[in-house]
């Protein structure tokens, strides 16, 4: 079995659990009754490069990352410092998320929240949006064409803006014939963990023009900020460089420059 594979057995199993605590009817009233959502689309075309700050504790591939005890706060310092919309990585038993986080989160920042998890069932969809959550992650590796296109479709119903993750010439042409507005190309491999920011070059040419490329994963450095953005990347999805930082406001910042510097 993948990491992949692996991951989505907990998740599933954690859903089951919430899903036996509060039912699926009484979830989509509670999606519809939330705060209107963010649309993140307009931040992400304006000029120069935006990014995506990622709240999360740990991961499969590093360990224990951050405590971070106060996740709004962190997500504050985000917004302080440039970040065009918050990931919250709500995954528990290898991120050391929560739902709780992104509620947290929502209520303080007045950026567009990502609900980052491995999105496997409609559930997921209704909850992140019951919970206030402006994006939703969509994997495609984790996903057969016709789930993919349910869970598509109905984030858009729902208001929601699917960032729409890809690895492979395969799957961003799948990306692709969803007419997906934001395209990630993920930098790790989710089946060995292994980064490499070549990927995001070399998967970048087949993401349609007309939609927004994010380069998620292994951005350390403003010398890396400034190689995928002159690679092409309107956003950068960010976040062990910046939970692992003194100080998480200036390194946001430090990296938009860079990037801008090294492309003007
Ligand atoms: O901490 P990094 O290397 O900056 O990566 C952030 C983000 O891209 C990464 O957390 C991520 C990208 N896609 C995912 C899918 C699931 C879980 C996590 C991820």
């Amino acid at each position: 079995m993948s990491v992949l594979d692996d991951i989505i057995v907990g998740v599933r199993a954690d859903m089951a659990v919430r899903e036996a605590a509060i039912g699926l009817d009484e979830l989509v009233d509670r999606a519809f009754a939330a705060p209107e959502p963010r649309d993140p689309l307009p931040g992400f075309r304006a000029p120069g490069l935006s990014v995506i700050a990622e709240v999360k504790r740990s991961s499969p591939s590093k360990g224990a990352l951050a405590d971070i005890p106060d996740p709004e706060e962190l997500a504050l310092a985000y917004a302080a410092g440039g970040a065009a919309a918050i990931s919250v990585l709500t995954e528990r038993r290898r991120f050391g998320g929560s739902l709780d986080d992104l509620v947290r989160i929502r209520s303080r920042v007045d950026r567009p929240i990502l609900r980052k998890d491995f999105t496997v069932e409609p559930y997921q969809i209704y909850e992140a949006r019951a919970h206030g959550a402006d994006l939703v992650l969509l994997i495609v590796a984790a996903l057969d064409d016709a789930t993919l296109e349910r869970l598509y479709t109905l984030s858009l119903e729902l208001g929601l803006t699917p960032l729409v993750e890809v690895h492979t010439p395969d799957e961003a042409r799948r990306a692709a014939g969803l007419g997906a507005a934001l395209i990630g190309i993920n930098n790790r491999n989710l089946k060995t963990l292994t980064v490499d920011l070549g990927m995001f070059e070399r998967i970048v040419p087949l993401v349609p023009a007309g939609a927004v490329k994010v380069a998620e994963s292994g951005i350390l450095t403003a010398g890396d900020a400034a190689r995928v953005r002159s690679a092409g990347a309107d956003v950068i999805l960010v976040g062990e460089a910046l939970v692992t930082h003194d100080n998480p406001r200036v390194a946001i910042a430090e990296l938009i420059a860079a990037a801008d510097a090294g492309t003007r």
